[in-house]
């Protein structure tokens, strides 16, 4: 049996950051609490209106991991000259549009090759290991190998949005198919989004998939898992204060 890594997203750390505008929680001590649990490394997506990871964070883990950067960014000039300077271990190219709630798809390599391969061909330059964010889907695979990226992330979004078995079947089965097709072309083969405690397993059984980056159903458990824990310190600090110690 091959191994599966696990790929942790902290940005939901920096979005609880972000609504309140306080400095807490950190997701620099995220970080170092997901690692020292297991995580294989680490993914942050700097959004381009830095709605979550802001450049603190970026530079701050870039000095502290003690695993590996996976830097998730727009195909922007300003997000490669950021990644080109931090030079984190991966960099993944994912689509971004301004108003969604979440990444909506994977990138649309076919459409805009020239852009991706001089992005793709900079990053390397620099070192940088290159993945590319795209949906389970033989055009786009086909792409991503023309234009040298070496890694893909296949966009789980659809499985995991499916509404009824029958349709998350058959995402599953795109995905497993895609996933040993782009292997056989030669890619390393990532997968993520919207993956969770109850439908992750049939995912990890693709015997092709190297590693999955998985964030928001981490770090919605974690508040769960955490709270008793979370009210008793607070009731305990304020009994403190009311005997004025
Ligand atoms: C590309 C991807 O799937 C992640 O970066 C994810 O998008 C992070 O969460 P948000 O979409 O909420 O920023
Ligand atoms: N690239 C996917 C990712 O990093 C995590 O996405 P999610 O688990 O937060 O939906």
């Amino acid at each position: 049996m091959s191994r599966i890594l696990l790929g942790v997203n902290i940005d939901h750390i920096a979005t609880l950051r972000q609504v309140r505008g306080t400095h807490y929680p950190d997701p620099v001590h995220a970080a170092a609490v997901a690692e020292h649990a297991g995580a294989d490394g680490i993914t942050i997506h700097l959004r381009e209106d830095r709605r979550h990871i802001i450049d603190r964070d970026v530079y701050l883990l870039a000095k502290t991991l003690k695993t590996r950067m996976n830097f998730e960014c727009a195909v922007t000039e300003e997000m490669l000259n950021i990644a080109c300077d931090i030079k984190p271990t991966y960099v993944c190219l994912v689509p971004e549009k301004r108003e969604e709630l979440t990444t909506e798809g994977g990138l649309d390599v076919a459409g805009q090759m020239d852009k991706i391969r001089a992005a793709v061909t900079r990053l390397a330059a620099a070192g940088i290991k290159v993945s590319l964010f795209i949906d389970a889907d033989k055009t786009q695979i086909d792409a991503a190998v023309a234009v040298g990226a070496p890694y893909i992330e296949i966009h789980t979004g659809c499985y995991a949005d499916a509404e009824t078995e029958a349709e998350e079947a058959a995402e599953l089965d795109r995905i497993a198919r895609m996933a040993k097709y782009a292997h056989e072309q030669g890619l390393t083969v990532n997968a993520g989004h919207g993956l969770h405690y109850h439908n992750v397993k049939p995912i990890a059984a693709i015997p092709e998939l190297y590693e999955l980056n998985i964030g928001h159903a981490i770090v919605a458990r974690a508040a769960i898992d955490g709270l008793d824990k979370a009210v008793r310190d607070m009731k305990q600090l304020m009994l403190e204060g009311r005997r004025g110690e």
